[in-house]
């Protein structure tokens, strides 16, 4: 005899009950046996969320950093989430234990959506690995030093938009981040406005971006049936979004890849320069049967370069133009810098960059002051205990490299505390744009550099930061050279006042602000026209 529908309605409701249920009473056990870090008391099932102030959180979030300090414990309705608020902890767990630290959190709308793609969302595991591998071997230290003369190449084009076209500066740093990611992993030429490829990407990540967004992650986790809805159902929308989703990153992954295929076949000196080209070279030496896990991995480091470099480039030199903008006195300096070093009858090269310590600082001061990737979100693959401790397996762990504002494992939060960056003791003024704070009173450059957290740490630290650096070295010292930033005037020769605002999620970065860029006084069409031809 079968059950009535009511009975089975009774287990289907009661059976995740129970399963919730167990599960915190075996964390509940675990956690009193063993020390949990600093942190608010969590209430049963709910953790922290109801003790924040939910107009405004940040100042649960400041009480909570300031009473607990660099490592503090909050529990999020289901999920364990450990903070780090110091280089220091942050070094000790995620660089040190890196064994233990480098998995990512569980997010839901990953793979519908078609981004598991990007293996900088991957867990620690083999796919990981042959991604991250195949991505050093391009990227590495040594490796990034030939991308150099395109990226100095494309700086230069990029002062010819500025001057030609100052209004539309945000889009010639964009231009300019994505022509030297295409360079670099597809050996592919963009064109300076209305680029095809770029626009299949700039396409992918515009409907990406729904995809990190807590809501849509925690509306999936909890109902996952919603992808299995009919089309003509309430709630369908989600499936819909989901499959056009998936197109584009299909799109963004083949689309560029067979670009770079096709014109190999075509010119075999491609493959000594994109990082595609460079691997499809090993991989006809090899065996046929690794070939296709090979090609998928391929497939997948150079999309994740992709969407890695995108919005990060471009948004270093926002936070660039605006201290130009806001700080005169800085960008005075750093010009005359420049003309003792370089003079004025040549653009700067990378065989200036050791001689231009104002400029290296303040390229170090642009990532302090506006770090483009606010935290670090890792995850524990194994129980660990430190300064006494207990840290559970399958924590996020998020390294506050800022503090302003951030999402807690994508659990619908906006967190505010301190963070790296924004520490008074080591910077003191913080808010303050002041590259002085990285040279000694020698005028030398001091052992602090923001590259070493801004990049994140551990194995999971950002592999394309060499590359990053040559980027946007080659792009400030080229505007420094060659242009002049202040602020923008209305038709009666007024100042336009402005407040800068900053787009919040995974990425920081200044939002698009009056400013008024010209060419400075000695720069004419030759010098940029000569630079461009050399
Ligand atoms: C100023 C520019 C950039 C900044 C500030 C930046 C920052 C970061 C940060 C904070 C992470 C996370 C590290 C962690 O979890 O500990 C990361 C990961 C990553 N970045 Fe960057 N990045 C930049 C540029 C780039 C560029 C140009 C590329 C590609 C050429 C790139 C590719 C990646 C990839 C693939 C990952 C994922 C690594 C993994 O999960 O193993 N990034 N980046």
């Amino acid at each position: 005899m079968f059950p009535s529908v009511d009975a089975r309605l009774a287990v289907i409701a009661v059976l995740p009950a129970s399963l919730v249920f167990i599960t915190s009473l075996k964390r509940f056990i675990r956690n009193r046996q063993n020390k949990l870090p600093p942190g608010p008391v969590p209430l049963p099932l709910l953790g922290n969320v109801l003790s924040i102030d939910t107009k405004e959180p940040w100042l649960t979030y400041t009480k909570w950093a300031a009473a607990y300090g660099d490592l503090f414990f909050v529990r999020l309705l289901g999920q364990e989430v450990v903070v780090i608020n110091s280089q220091h902890v942050a070094k000790a767990l995620l660089d040190k234990r890196s064994r233990i630290y480098s998995d990512r959190p569980y997010i839901a709308t990953l793979e519908p959506f078609g981004w598991s793609v990007i293996f900088g969302f991957t867990g620690y595991g083999d796919e990981w690995r042959l991604c991250r591998r195949l991505f050093h071997q391009t990227f590495h230290t040594n490796s990034a030093v030939k991308f150099r003369p395109m990226q100095i190449k494309r700086a230069h084009e990029m002062i010819v938009n500025l001057i030609d076209d100052p209004e539309h500066y945000h889009s010639h740093f964009v231009t300019f981040s994505s022509s030297v990611a295409m360079s670099a992993i597809y050996g592919y030429q963009t064109s300076p406005r209305d680029d095809p490829l770029v626009r299949i990407v700039e396409n992918a990540l515009a409907i990406g971006n729904l995809v990190v967004i807590p809501e849509r992650a925690i509306l999936l986790k909890t109902f996952p049936f919603l992808l299995k809805l009919p089309d003509w159902c309430w709630g369908s929308s989600i499936k819909r979004e989901a499959q056009a989703s998936t197109n584009l990153m299909t799109e963004m992954t083949e689309v560029p890849f067979r670009y770079t295929q096709q014109h190999m076949a075509e010119d075999l000196a491609l493959g000594q320069f994109s990082m595609v080209a460079e691997n499809l070279q090993r991989m006809e030496k090899q065996d046929h049967t690794s070939r296709p896990l090979f090609e998928s991995a391929l497939k997948k480091a150079a999309t994740s370069a992709i969407v890695g470099s995108y919005e990060t480039g471009a948004s270093v030199l926002m936070a660039f133009a605006l201290a130009m903008v806001s700080y005169p006195d800085v960008q005075k300096r750093a010009q005359a810098e420049i003309d003792s070093v370089v003079g004025r009858d040549r653009l700067p090269t990378f065989e200036d960059r050791a001689s231009l310590p104002y400029i290296e600082s303040v390229l170090r001061e642009t990532l302090r002051w506006q770090p483009v990737a606010p935290i670090a979100l890792h995850a524990t693959s194994g129980d660990d205990i430190y300064d006494g401790y207990f840290i559970p397996k399958g924590a996020n762990v998020i390294c506050n490299i800022w503090s302003d504002t951030f999402c807690l494992g994508f659990e619908m939060l906006t967190l505010y505390c301190r963070g790296i960056t924004r520490d008074e003791k080591r910077y003191p003024n913080a808010s303050v744009f002041m590259p002085e704070r990285f040279m000694d009173a020698d005028g030398a450059l001091t052992d602090d550099d923001p590259a070493e957290y801004c990049f994140g740490l551990g194995r999971r630290r950002c592999p394309g930061r060499y590359a990053a650096d040559a980027s946007a070295w080659s792009a400030i010292v080229t505007m420094l050279a060659t242009v002049e930033f202040s602020f923008a005037k209305n038709d009666q020769g007024k100042v336009i006042e402005f407040t800068p605002e900053f787009t919040t999620g995974l990425f920081h970065s200044v939002t698009v602000f009056p400013c008024s860029i010209s060419p400075r006084s000695h720069v004419h069409s030759g010098l940029v026209g000569a630079a461009l031809r050399m």
